[in-house]
C-alpha cells in the first residue's frame, strides 16, 4: 500500500568519523546500493584532491564566496575543520527531504550538532564511524595517498577530539570489515525507514484490515 506523500519526509542520515575511518567510502557504498539516496554535496574552501570532481565530491569555493553564502543564510550548517571551511548548502537538502528523499551527509560533529538543533532535527539519524584502531586509522590515511605527511599528521592529531563526540550519535559502528559495516548501515537505514513510515503506512493499512473484518461480518 503506498505511503501518503504529504506526511512522508526524507531522513537526514549523518555520517561522522575521524578523518580516514571510512565515512566517504560508506556514503559511496550506500548511494550505490540505493540510488534513491541523495548525497549532500558540501561546499568547501579546501583545494580539490587529485580525482575529486566539482559538484560530485564538493563544491570548491573561495573563502569570500563561502562567507557570502553564510551571510545569505544559504548554509544549513557550517564549520571550520582542519583550517578549512565546510558547509552543507540548505536548498538541495530541504528540497530532497520535503519530497520524501533520504539525504546522506558526510560532516563533522560541529555540523551534526547544528543540524540536530535546526528546523530538520526531526529527520535526523546520526551515525558515528570508528576505526578498529588508531594504527589502522593512520594506515588508511597513508594508503589513501591523497594528503601530504603534515596534513595526515594534523588529521591524526585531531582524531581523538572527533572521537570524543561518539556518544552524541544515534548509532556507533566500528568500520573493520567494510562489508560488515555497509551491511549494518543498510540495516539501520531499513529500520529507520520502517519507523518513519510507521504512522502513515499503518494508519492506512489497519483501516484496510478493519474494512476486511466488516466485510467478513456482513457475509
Ligand atoms: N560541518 C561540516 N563538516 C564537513 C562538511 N563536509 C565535510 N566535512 C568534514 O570535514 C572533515 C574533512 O573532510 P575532508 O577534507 O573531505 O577530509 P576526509 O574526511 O579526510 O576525507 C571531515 O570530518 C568531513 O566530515 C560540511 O559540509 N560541514
Ligand atoms: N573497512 C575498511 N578497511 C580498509 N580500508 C578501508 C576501509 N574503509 C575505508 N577504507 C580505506 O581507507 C581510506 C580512507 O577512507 P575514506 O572513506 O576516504 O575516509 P573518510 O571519508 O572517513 O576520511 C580509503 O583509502 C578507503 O579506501
Amino acid at each position: 500500500m503506498p505511503v501518503p506523500t504529504q506526511t512522508r519526509r526524507g531522513l537526514a542520515i549523518i555520517l561522522s568519523s575521524p578523518s580516514g575511518a571510512g565515512k566517504s567510502t560508506m556514503a559511496r557504498r550506500l548511494t550505490a546500493w540505493d540510488p534513491s539516496l541523495t548525497f549532500s554535496v558540501s561546499a568547501t574552501t579546501r583545494p580539490p584532491r587529485p580525482g575529486e570532481v566539482e559538484g560530485r565530491d564538493y563544491f570548491f569555493i573561495t573563502r569570500e564566496t563561502f562567507g557570502d553564502h553564510i551571510m545569505n543564510g544559504e548554509m544549513l550548517e557550517h564549520a571550520e575543520v582542519f583550517g578549512n571551511h565546510y558547509g552543507s548548502p540548505r536548498a538541495p537538502v530541504e528540497a530532497s527531504l520535503s519530497k520524501g528523499c533520504d539525504v546522506i551527509f558526510d560532516i563533522d560533529w560541529q555540523g551534526t550538532q547544528q543540524i540536530a538543533n535546526s528546523a530538520i532535527k526531526q529527520d535526523v539519524v546520526s551515525i558515528f564511524i570508528l576505526p578498529p584502531s588508531i594504527a589502522e586509522l593512520e594506515r588508511r590515511l597513508r594508503e589513501r595517498g591523497q594528503d601530504a605527511p603534515d596534513v595526515i599528521a594534523g588529521r591524526m592529531a585531531k582524531s581523538e577530539a572527533e572521537i570524543s563526540h561518539w556518544a552524541e550519535y544515534d548509532y556507533v559502528l566500528v568500520n573493520d570489515d567494510p562489508d560488515v559495516c555497509e551491511d549494518r548501515l543498510r540495516n539501520i537505514l531499513t529500520a529507520e525507514r520502517l519507523r518513519r513510515d510507521r504512522q502513515p503506512w499503518l494508519t492506512e493499512f489497519t483501516r484496510g484490515l478493519s474494512a476486511e473484518f466488516r466485510e467478513r461480518e456482513m457475509s
